[in-house]
């Protein structure tokens, strides 16, 4: 298989605290691979020594199977977590203008179509909503026709609607046949977009593979969730099902709905509110860490 990226043995030692403890991966071409892991986890150390804003203490990274040189930089896009844009200029003079510091980029056409920028052309950067700056500075990171474009956390702060939006930029942007490497620690976001990922936690790699792979490996039940006050009898469960009694809710975990359900009717359960789960990757990495990846502390 030919790799656009592989990054081996990469490690970023700041004083006191290691950033980055030994990750290796290595990303196929024209795939989304995700970067996933809690606030502080070293996600953006890990994108920024690849991008060679940041010099690893370690590691070896190889971009289409050779050591980066100085055409690395024309290959790939990057998108800030925070860029200054020109309050004083609108999306089309900020295009217009990033594009003059490139040889080669993508017809603007192209780039405003992709990045749904038709209707903000004429917008001043300062009137720009969250969102639709999030799509001009992803318009920004393509401009100049990358191979490899790197996205950190693009969606953070954005609301549920301007977040889907975004991630259907993602997809088309793939679609061009570009490879993403995408950090974020918001799991839904991880599944919907990542064809494979790593998930990072305190510098180090705790698992990697596809989201689906992961899912599998790690659970063959679903959950299964009824209303705590629907249940008024101690449950006969045998032995088909966990139980865990939360302060609204009774979770199951099983492997044999029918069974359970079954079990509930006959014990005479409503099961009005009853509803049914597979595992997400939220749910992996608390099996992994024990804790929430949004509650994870820096
Ligand atoms: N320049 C620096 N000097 C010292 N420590 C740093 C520096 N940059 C980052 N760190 C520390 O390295 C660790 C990893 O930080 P990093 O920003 O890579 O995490 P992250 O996963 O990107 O988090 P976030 O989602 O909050 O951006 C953290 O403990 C952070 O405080």
């Amino acid at each position: 298989m030919s790799y656009i990226l592989e990054v081996k043995d990469l490690t970023k030692q700041y004083p006191g605290v290691l950033a980055v403890d030994q990750i290796s991966f290595a990303i196929p071409q024209g795939i989304c691979f995700g970067l996933l892991g809690p606030n502080g986890a070293g996600k953006t150390t890990t994108i920024e020594m690849i991008e060679g804003i940041t010099k690893p203490t370690v590691g070896n990274i190889l971009f289409a199977g050779k050591q980066r040189n100085n055409n690395f930089k024309q290959r790939i896009g990057i998108q800030f977590q925070a860029t200054a844009l020109m309050d004083y200029l609108t999306t089309q003079e900020i295009l217009k203008l990033f594009a003059n510091f490139y040889h080669h980029t993508l017809p603007l056409a192209t780039v405003i179509e992709l990045c749904n920028l038709n209707d903000i052309l004429n917008r001043y950067a300062t009137k720009l909503s969250g969102g639709q700056r999030q799509r001009l500075l992803l318009a920004l990171s393509i401009l100049n026709d990358p191979d490899l474009i790197f996205l950190d956390e693009p969606t953070t702060g954005l609301d549920p609607k301007a977040r889907r939006q975004f991630w259907q930029l993602i997809e088309k942007i793939k679609q061009q046949g570009k490879t993403v490497l995408l950090t974020t620690h918001y799991m839904d976001e991880a599944e919907a977009l990542c064809d494979e990922l790593i998930i990072i936690d305190q510098g180090k790699i705790i698992e990697q593979g596809t989201p689906t792979a992961l899912l599998q490996k790690h659970f063959s039940s679903v959950r299964v969730t009824i209303p705590r006050d629907n249940i008024t009898n101690t449950l006969q469960l045998k032995s088909f099902a966990k139980v865990q009694v939360n302060s609204n809710e009774v979770v199951f975990t099983t492997n044999e709905v029918e069974k359970l359900i079954h079990q509930l009717l006959a014990e005479q359960v409503n099961l009005a509110g009853l509803s049914i789960r597979r595992h997400n990757l939220e749910d992996l990495f608390l099996q992994l860490t024990g804790h929430h990846l949004q509650d994870a502390k820096p």
